[in-house]
């Protein structure tokens, strides 16, 4: 049975759905060295954001299959070292969305009406109405930084409460900005008119120190920054001291550069400061949401099943996978069926996606193809994940081309396959109920459904040399399971493809192609 180990805070929701399939292991406040000392145990790994997931921590974690992050941010996790490893990395992109979402909005009038203060006043038994006057939102100015899911709904109340929204998002496009009521505009011209910002923007080396003592200069000085994003996109002493100097209004932060926050000028501001503990996903209702949408991909991929929203699997999306998973098994078998009939090392990967696969959308076809052709070098070890990685290091070129008109099935696969022995090329297709069938080999039409042993022959159509075969494979006790030839015209070059019940044994390949008439022949495994 697989194990897993739970190293952060998640709803019961998903340990119930882990425990389907696997073994669970809840082990929260794990030192790294303790983590490094037991990951080895694990098939997977399912966070939250207090585990942070090194190299060293991946290196260790030689089982790992999966690392389940209950959350959307990925950035406690050393992605490209487990997509080297071909550890498939999963989130929840969208469960604590809104959760995120009515934090910064929490925070926002919590910090214009002074509510933390206000409340510890009277819980220490004082009267003040004076000291705590606050501010409107109405008809004042939001700048939102980062136009994507919680930005987008932040933007939908914000104006409901009536008031006027800019927006920065180079990735947005301005009628989209507009659809959801926001001014898309330059980031400084939102820094010099915005009377809140808010952040809604990853942590990546360009939005790192975003807000620094530069872009504070920028803002009004009744400026209120909330950031319920990541830590580390605003420099936290900058902000301490432009706060100190009155140079911008306050600040309500959840997420801070080290977490937990430790010493911190921040902590000793007044009433122009609210911190919270990264506590925007923490609702019942998100924490419910991310254990289930995690626990489930992990169940899945322990089950050998494809991961709905792996970051490090590219293209492959919830709605992507759905429509492309009947055809992913066919790239892989012909990736695996053409890399053996091409032998030696293979060069260049020539992938060619056909009928109404010939779209931007089928990309996950190429890698699945990838993934084939490398299963007999890497095994188990080759997955979506690396499959690319690996062709690059083995110098393995892949060119991907489509080809709409091609209309003999809905949608069908060519593989070519260039190696230091040659090129040969295999086309498959989905037939009747989904089975995947070989309609052609090295040009040669043909109909099979694949099996796990086959034979094929590159040979003369002539007569007898069926016969000839039939009783060579007899004398040596291969029984054979089904048999057909391609051909393009009367007694030219044919294709003869053989599914046999057992291994094909050692030696015999050699005695196949001393039959007359018999050029080539391949024995392959699937
Ligand atoms: N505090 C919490 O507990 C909590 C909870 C959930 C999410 N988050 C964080 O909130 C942030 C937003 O999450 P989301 O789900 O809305 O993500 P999202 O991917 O839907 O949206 C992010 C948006 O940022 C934009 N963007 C990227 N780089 C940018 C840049 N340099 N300048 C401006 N815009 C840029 C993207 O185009 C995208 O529209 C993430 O950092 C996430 O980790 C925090
Ligand atoms: O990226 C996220 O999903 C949030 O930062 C939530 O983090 P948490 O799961 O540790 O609350």
């Amino acid at each position: 049975m697989s194990k897993v180990l739970v190293s952060d805070t998640i709803d019961q929701a998903g340990i119930d759905i882990l425990s389907q399939v696997a073994s669970v292991d809840v082990k929260t406040g794990l030192k790294p060295a303790e983590l490094i000392e037991i990951i080895g145990d694990y098939d997977a790994l399912m966070i939250r954001s207090g585990t942070r997931v090194t190299q060293e921590i991946i290196d260790a974690g030689t089982q790992l299959k999966i690392i389940g992050r209950a959350g959307v941010g990925v950035d406690n996790v050393d992605v490209p070292a487990a997509t080297r490893r071909g550890i498939v990395v999963v989130n929840s992109p969208e469960g604590n969305t809104i959760a995120a979402a009515e934090h910064a909005l929490a925070m926002m009038l919590a910090l214009s009406r002074h509510i933390p203060d206000a409340n510890a006043s009277v819980k220490r038994g004082a009267w003040d109405r004076n000291s705590f006057v606050g501010a409107e939102v109405y008809k004042k100015t939001l700048g939102i930084v980062g136009l994507g899911k919680i930005g987008s709904h932040v933007a939908a109340v914000a104006k409901a409460m009536g008031m006027k929204l800019l927006a920065y998002d180079p990735f947005i496009s301005t009628e989209r900005a507009e659809q959801i009521g926001c001014q898309l505009v330059e980031l400084d011209l939102l820094f010099q008119q915005a009377d809140y910002i808010t952040l809604h923007i990853p942590k990546t080396s360009e939005t790192t120190h975003l807000i620094n003592s530069v872009t504070l200069g920028k803002m009004k000085p009744t400026a209120r920054i909330i950031n319920c994003a990541r830590g580390g996109i605003i420099e936290e002493t900058a902000l301490a001291a432009a706060i100190k100097a009155g140079k911008i209004g306050g600040a309500a932060l959840d997420v801070f550069e080290t977490e937990p926050l430790g010493e911190s000028e921040l902590r000793s501001l007044g009433k122009e400061v609210i911190l919270t503990p990264h506590l925007g996903a923490s609702t019942t209702e998100a924490q419910v949401n991310v254990a289930i949408d995690v626990a489930e991909q992990i169940r899945d991929v322990l089950l050998g099943l494809p991961a709905r929203s792996a970051v490090n699997i590219p293209g492959l999306g919830p709605d992507v996978l759905e429509e492309l998973k009947p055809y992913m098994q066919l790239a892989e078998t012909l990736g695996n069926l053409v890399g053996q009939l091409a032998g030696g090392r293979v060069e260049l990967l020539n992938v060619r996606l056909q009928g109404e696969l010939a779209t931007n959308k089928s990309q996950p076809l190429v890698i699945a193809s990838l993934k084939g052709l490398l299963y007999q070098a890497l095994r188990e070890r080759v997955n979506y994940v690396n499959a690319n990685i690996e062709a690059k290091e083995r110098g393995i070129r892949v060119i991907e081309t489509r080809d709409a008109s091609a209309r003999d099935y809905a949608g069908s696969l060519h593989l070519e396959a260039t190696g230091t022995l040659g090129t040969h090329s295999v086309t498959g297709a989905l037939l009747g109920d989904k089975e995947i069938h070989l309609t052609d080999v090295d040009g040669f039409p043909i109909n099979v459904p694949p099996s796990k042993y086959m034979v094929f022959t590159l040979h003369r159509d002539m007569p007898g040399i069926i016969g000839k075969l039939g009783s060579l494979l007899g004398s040596f006790n291969v029984n054979i399971a089904s048999m057909q030839v391609g051909r393009k015209i009367v007694r030219g070059d044919a294709v003869m493809a053989l599914s046999i019940d057992d291994p094909l044994p050692d030696g015999i390949l050699d005695e196949i192609v001393k039959v007359p008439g018999i050029r080539d022949a391949y024995t392959v495994t699937l």
